[in-house]
């Protein structure tokens, strides 16, 4: 385990005591740099984060660490510059040890090994390797060097016939064919279920048959259900079909035509986007309510749609339910097939997880794989999070993986989402905001429209309806009065600013923490 992977597995723990929304602002971005010497160095992006984390988070992070390397550890924060995150660095926590998981008895120790892999590049026997790419050929071949994580390899630029109906734009920066694909999000590491089998089918069939039948395709559903695997799945089989495929999140597809508006790149962004076969855009409710965004995606939808080419988009509910969405857009998603992903029952959470142990190459007892397929593992993506710390605390103590162990290594996890947290009531949120914003609470309930009072007034609906138990009525009615819409448009638009704007997390996360610790 190299030290990002450990503090992966550290801050999962913290997470689990941690509130969402503290742990979200606080500890989404930061990485694990270097363990040497019992020293343990975490990465943060700006000097505030760790001013924040150094006062109070430090015994937290210690203890976290501590648990996770099974020996006490100095931790120091340092800032550091971003690097992109990428899902293969942070969702899965191990590559396979060649052997089954139990390793030999005379290992190096952890800091031993960690210092062995710096000097050397090399692993020593025994140790688990980084994570490799992980399909069904890459099976008992030798372990490659190249993840995920490593810049795909140039290609040449791509050569576009004019398409009828396309603006031709002589853009100085060609596509380059950046489609940005997870190699391990295929459709044959898909296990499909019931809950999925629409989706799944769906999105096959676009695959084969790009542009032909369900155009767009919708895809939504909750968090970690395999959205954005199957986004993935269906531009591998584009490009294997030497089609031009681009996958981007709304976040990206945002900061560009931000960033084009700015330098006055507006051509050449259209350029880029309509020249591709195959457009994947994931998460589009966040495109909701930008108005330039919104704007810029309207053309490239119908520019795309009319050259018959395919798109397919994740959401985390389904166009009708994205309330500050254009309504030409709505109709446009809704034209195609709308596909909904469900939590896997059971037998194919089972099943999920043994094909993960396969990728893996790492053995575990048919009781154990059952234990962790408990029901409490509604999402993908946190069962996978529970193999990996299965097998990291077995891997870190040496032992056999048993249920018994199993509980051990998931106890906290289990055990302490029984809490529920401390509820606040929208009256102590109204007058916390009012508090941090220095505005009186008249002005937040009247019809003021200046921004000075309208952002404090979404940040205090966001907050009631995250921290409080109230209806959207009930906001509304502590609010002066308005509508549950108007209440949801405030939630999302925090929600999205939240997820794209770092000091506004960092600002949500202080007015919440100025609420906890209210005098
Ligand atoms: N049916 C499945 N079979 C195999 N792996 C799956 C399946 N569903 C989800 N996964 C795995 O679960 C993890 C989370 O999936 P993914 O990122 O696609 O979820 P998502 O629905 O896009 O979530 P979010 O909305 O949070 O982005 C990934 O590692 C993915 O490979």
């Amino acid at each position: 385990m190299n030290a990002k992977q450990i503090w992966q597995t550290a801050i999962e723990r913290l997470q689990a005591k941690v509130p969402h929304n503290i742990f979200t602002t606080w500890f989404q971005g930061t990485t694990g740099l270097s363990f040497q010497d019992g020293v343990f160095t975490v990465g943060v992006s700006t000097p505030f984060a760790k001013s924040h984390l150094e006062h109070r988070f430090a015994d937290p992070i210690r203890f976290a660490l501590g648990e996770v390397i099974g020996n006490p550890v100095e931790v120091q924060i340092v800032v550091a510059k971003e690097r992109p995150q990428t899902e293969a660095t942070t969702d899965i926590l191990f590559s396979p040890p060649r052997r089954p998981h139990r390793l030999g008895k005379h290992r190096p120790s952890l800091v031993q090994r960690e210092k062995h892999l710096a000097e050397t590049g090399a692993n020593p026997k025994g140790f688990i390797l980084p994570l490799q790419r992980l399909n069904k050929d890459s099976v008992n071949q030798p372990a490659q060097e190249q993840t995920w994580d490593d810049e795909p390899p140039a290609r040449s630029p791509i050569q576009i016939p004019a398409t009828p109906g396309l603006k031709t734009v002589k853009s100085s920066t060609p596509y380059t064919g950046e489609s940005q694909l997870n190699p391990r999000y295929t459709f044959d590491a898909f296990i499909v279920g019931k809950s999925n089998q629409l989706a799944h089918a769906a999105s096959k069939a676009a695959a084969e048959k790009p542009g032909q039948i369900y155009n767009p395709l919708f895809l939504y559903g909750g968090v970690g259900l395999g959205k954005t695997h199957l986004l993935h799945a269906v531009g591998h089989e584009g490009e294997s079909k030497g089609l031009t495929v681009l996958y981007v999140t709304s976040e990206k597809f945002t900061n560009e035509i931000i960033n084009a508006i700015r330098y006055q790149k507006t051509e050449e962004f259209r350029a880029k986007y309509r020249q591709i076969d195959i457009l994947l855009v994931d998460d589009i409710q966040f495109i909701a309510g930008k108005e330039s965004t919104e704007e810029e995606f309207f053309h490239t939808f119908n520019t795309l749609h009319n050259a018959n080419k395919q798109i397919v988009v994740t959401s985390d509910r389904p166009p009708k339910a994205i309330h500050s969405l254009q309504d030409r857009l709505r109709s446009r998603f809704e034209w195609g097939l709308l596909a909904d992903v469900q939590p896997p029952e059971y037998e194919h959470r089972l099943a999920i997880l043994r094909s993960k142990t396969e990728l893996l190459h790492f053995p575990v007892p048919n009781e154990v794989i059952e234990y962790i397929a408990r029901p409490e593992r509604a999402n993908v993506r946190e069962l996978e999070g529970a193999l990996n710390r299965v097998i990291a605390y077995a891997t870190l103590h040496n032992v056999d993986i048993t249920t018994h162990i199993a509980e051990a290594a998931l106890e906290n996890l289990y055990t302490e989402r029984k809490h529920t947290p401390i509820k606040l009531t929208v009256e102590e949120v109204l007058e916390g905001v009012c508090r941090y914003y220095n505005v009186e609470i008249e002005r937040i309930r009247s019809k003021q429209r200046d921004r000075e009072i309208a952002w404090p007034r979404q940040v205090a609906m966001y907050l009631m309806r995250e921290e409080t138990t109230a209806s959207l009525q009930q906001i509304g009615a502590a609010l002066g009065g308005r509508d549950h819409t108007t209440i949801m448009h405030g939630w999302e638009k925090v929600q999205a600013e939240i997820k794209n704007n770092e000091r506004v997390r960092h600002e949500i996360a202080a007015v919440l923490e100025s609420l906890q610790h209210r005098p």
